[in-house]
């Protein structure tokens, strides 16, 4: 078997929850972290991060796509080689964006690769929603698309969650990070029936919704009572935006993952307004940020080797 000398491996941001699916839906989009592996002969660990928030990035040991990348060979019961590990960072970081998820799947699927692909897919996946606690970024994230995960007896059941193409995710990206770590300790441990009741349903609307493309459907189906209401708070313009991404046509507007960044659904028609609205909604609260329209990723974690 010939030896890998690198490895490059491309993975997109992601946007969890959806509104009612807290900790099990999340959609893999068109913004992306790029990461080369390098091995090195001298010993030793270098990592260099290039882009936006590189000072963000820890460059040691501590590095979670070096935590992610050891974690493997742990895994497999060998001792990962020295590496170079080169960064380029595309998607924010602590921005409910997923770019924990991008570390955690970069480091495991880099170390499969230099190891010889001692794992398959599965159990690169099952690593993965190991490290990150929760499955909703990290399986589009290797995998692309939009996925739902639901625990089963033999680990995890993924299933592909269909997405009109006619439907837009704007990402609006405030200028202010917030730990998925600080936005999940606000979280009630114990939920009301009603509450559960009301997401199940809302869950299950979502899913044909985002099928179909039907917008009276997605406008009722975005709502949430698990994570949002404690949530809020912490987004100061949360209720401006929401307001202006609805009045100027969208079907509804959600924290992505554990935010602060807010994603709005609207058809392709409605987007550029939606877009322009929220950037304006929350400039007027004195938050500057960076709005896209986005699509879906599908292909997921896509690596090359060289050597
Ligand atoms: N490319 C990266 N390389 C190393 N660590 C990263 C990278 N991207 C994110 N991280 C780590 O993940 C943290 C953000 O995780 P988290 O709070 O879960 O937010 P997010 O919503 O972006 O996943 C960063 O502060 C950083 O420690
Ligand atoms: N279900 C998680 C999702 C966290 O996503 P992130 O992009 O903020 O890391 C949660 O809501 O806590």
């Amino acid at each position: 078997m010939s030896v890998v000398s690198s490895v490059t491996v491309t993975v997109p941001a992601t946007t969890a929850n959806l509104g009612p699916g807290f900790d099990c839906i999340g959609a893999a989009l068109t913004l992306y972290n790029k990461v080369k592996f390098t091995r090195l002969d001298a010993g030793g660990l270098i990592i260099q991060v290039t882009g936006k928030e590189a000072e963000g990035v820890n460059t040691d040991e501590s590095n979670l796509l070096y935590q992610a990348f050891v974690k493997l060979y742990q895994h497999i019961e060998q001792i990962p080689p020295s590496v170079k590990i080169e960064i380029d960072l595309g998607v924010p970081l602590a921005r409910g964006l997923g770019s924990s998820a991008t570390a955690i799947v970069g480091g495991l699927v880099a170390a499969n690769q230099l190891a010889g692909e001692p794992l398959s897919q599965l159990q690169v996946m099952e690593l993965a929603i190991a490290m990150e606690g929760h499955p909703d970024n990290v399986v589009p994230a290797l995998l692309g698309g939009c996925r739902l995960a639901a625990t089963s007896a033999e680990g995890w059941e993924i299933c592909d969650v269909p997405w009109d193409e006619n439907v837009v995710p704007v990402v609006a990206i405030p200028d202010f990070e917030l730990s998925t770590q600080e936005a999940r300790r606000v979280l009630p441990t114990e939920f009301s029936r009603a509450d559960a009741i009301f997401n199940t349903a809302h869950l299950g609307l979502l899913l044909r919704g985002l099928a179909t493309g039907k917008g009276e459907w997605l406008k009722t189906a975005l709502q949430d009572k698990l994570h949002q209401p404690y949530r809020q708070a912490l987004i100061p313009g949360y209720d401006a935006v929401n307001q202006a991404a609805v009045a100027a046509g969208a079907y509804g507007m959600v924290i992505s993952g554990a935010g602060p960044t807010l994603l709005a659904l609207a058809d392709a028609q409605h987007s550029p307004a939606v877009a322009a609205a929220m950037q304006t909604a929350w400039q007027t609260v004195g938050i500057t940020a960076d709005v896209r329209s986005l699509s879906l990723d599908n292909q997921g974690a896509k690596s090359l080797n060289e050597g």
